[in-house]
């Protein structure tokens, strides 16, 4: 991603840390029989640096310009989605998605979420190089942002504004 940015290949691993948390979460969502009234889980985006998910079942989605897309299904593929803390690190440049799982009356479905989240502790920011004057600096330096995330996410609430400029 840092060499996709043109920056020195290990400048995000620097800011995450060397003791970087990796926590993984396995997910199980049951058949539901009101799918319209019922998600299998509600939109958020995540406070992770970034998310690697395995999934069997098409139901994730992700929201772009004020629509629903559906992540294709490949049973061979990790779906990487960009966190709050990525999105603060490139200066806006990668995308947090809000995303949501939908359920479905027929069949269960399970996946497996893998989140990469800074040092505790550590402070993260914007790469300097990616700021500049066609660029301004969008955020501003964070610490500990995932319980920030993780308290705006408990009121069904972004955190995202609360690190920028
Ligand atoms: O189950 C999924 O595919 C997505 C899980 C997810 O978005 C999360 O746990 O934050
Ligand atoms: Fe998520």
């Amino acid at each position: 991603m840092a060499k996709s940015l043109k920056l020195e290949e290990n400048c995000f691993l620097e800011q995450f840390g060397k003791q970087a948390q990796l926590h993984a979460r396995f997910n199980y969502y049951s058949p539901c029989q009101r799918p319209d009234l019922v998600l299998g889980l509600k939109p958020h985006a995540d406070g992770t640096g970034y998310t690697i998910i395995l999934q069997d079942e098409v139901e994730l989605q992700v929201l772009k310009d004020g629509k629903w897309y559906a992540v294709p299904k490949n049973p061979t593929a990790l779906l990487v989605l960009m966190g709050d803390q990525m999105e603060i690190m490139s200066n806006g440049i990668l995308k947090s998605p809000v995303h949501r799982v939908v359920s479905n009356s027929k069949r269960d479905r399970i996946s497996i979420a893998m989140f990469y989240t800074p040092e505790l502790g550590k402070e993260i920011g914007p790469e300097d190089e990616l700021v500049n004057v066609d660029r301004p600096r969008v955020y501003k330096k964070v610490t500990d942002y995932a319980e920030t995330h993780w308290k705006f996410y408990q009121r069904g609430m972004r955190a995202l504004h609360t690190a920028h400029i």
